[in-house]
C-alpha cells in the first residue's frame, strides 16, 4: 500500500443541478490525523462518505486504502474501515444490545446475523468500550443511551475491526461541555498512539480538534479552501475564508480557539 491511504484526485459530487464537492485533491498518508473542517453545507460528510465507501464521486477519481473505488470488492475493503456517524446511528434499531452494536463492528454491519464470535471477540468488544469510558453500558439497548454515550460506543465500535483508516463525522456533536472535554480527551489519547489508524474526523469547530491532530483541510461551499499541516492551515486568514466572517483564532495547551473578529 505504499503509506496512501486516501487518494483523491479531481473528486467531484454532483446531485441534482449543484456540486456537492468540487475538484478536491486529496492525499491522506499512514499514520495521519486529518480534521476536515467548515461551515454547514460545506461538503465534509460527502467527502468522508467517498473515504468511507459509501458514495463514489461523480468526477475524478479515489482509492482508499490502495483500491480503487469502482473496481474492488466492497464487502471486503468496508471491514478495513473504522466509520462513525450520525447517518449510521439513526440505522441502529433501538433495541440493539450494545455489546452486539460493537462485535458487529468486525463486518462493518448493524445486526447479528449468523456470524459467530469467540471470546477473543467479546474481550476486544470490552477492553474498546472501557477505553472509552463505557463498560458499563454493555448490556444496554443502545435507543436507551445518552448522546453521549452513543458517540463514545460508535467509536468502540468503529475501532472493532482493528481498522487501517479511522473515520468520525461530527464526533462531539450534541454533546455538553464535559461530555465534550472528556470525548476531545480520548481522542487526543488516540491521535498521540502510534499504534492508532490513520484518522480524519469533521467538525464545524476548531475547538473539537484534538491535540494531535497533524493535518487540517478546510472547505467552503464543496471547494477546498486550505489544506496541508495543522499549524499552517488554522490561521485567522484561511478560517475566515472558510466560515465567511472576520475571526480571532488561538492556540492554547495544543488546542484551538476562534471567535468573530470586533
Ligand atoms: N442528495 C442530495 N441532493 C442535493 N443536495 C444534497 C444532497 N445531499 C446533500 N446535499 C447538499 O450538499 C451540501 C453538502 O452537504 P454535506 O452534508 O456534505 O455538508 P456538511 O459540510 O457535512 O454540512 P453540515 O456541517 O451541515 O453537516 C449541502 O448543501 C446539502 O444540502
Amino acid at each position: 500500500m505504499s503509506g496512501e491511504v486516501l487518494q483523491l484526485r479531481g473528486v467531484g459530487v454532483r446531485r441534482d443541478q449543484s456540486m456537492l464537492l468540487r475538484d478536491v485533491t486529496w492525499n491522506v498518508n499512514e499514520n495521519e490525523r486529518w480534521v476536515v473542517i467548515g461551515p454547514n453545507g460545506a461538503g465534509k460528510t460527502t467527502l468522508l462518505q467517498i473515504a468511507a465507501t459509501m458514495l463514489f464521486p461523480s468526477e475524478g477519481e479515489a482509492a482508499v486504502l490502495g483500491e480503487e473505488l469502482g473496481r474492488t470488492d466492497l464487502f471486503e475493503l468496508r471491514p478495513r474501515i473504522g466509520f462513525a456517524s450520525s447517518a449510521l446511528a439513526e440505522k441502529v434499531p433501538p433495541d440493539e444490545k450494545v455489546i452486539d452494536l460493537v462485535l458487529t463492528g468486525s463486518y462493518a454491519i448493524i445486526g447479528r446475523w449468523h456470524e459467530e464470535y469467540d471470546s477473543t471477540d467479546v474481550t476486544r468488544a470490552v477492553e474498546l468500550l472501557d477505553a472509552l469510558g463505557c463498560a458499563e453500558l454493555i448490556r444496554r439497548r443502545f435507543g436507551t443511551l445518552s448522546e453521549g454515550e452513543r458517540k463514545r460506543v460508535q467509536i468502540a465500535r468503529a475501532l472493532m475491526p482493528d481498522p487501517e483508516l479511522l473515520l468520525l463525522d461530527e464526533p462531539a456533536a450534541g454533546l455538553d461541555l464535559g461530555g465534550r472535554e472528556d470525548l476531545v480527551g480520548r481522542l487526543s489519547t488516540l491521535a498521540n498512539d502510534p499504534m492508532a489508524p490513520t484518522m480524519a474526523l469533521v467538525t464545524h469547530h476548531v475547538e473539537e480538534v484534538p491535540e494531535g491532530f497533524t493535518h487540517a483541510m478546510l472547505l467552503r461551499r464543496g471547494s477546498v479552501v486550505a489544506m496541508g499541516k495543522v499549524d499552517e492551515v488554522f490561521t485567522e486568514e484561511h478560517l475566515s475564508r472558510a466560515f465567511g466572517l472576520p475571526l480571532r483564532v488561538e492556540r492554547q495547551y495544543g488546542r484551538w480557539y476562534a471567535r468573530a473578529a470586533r
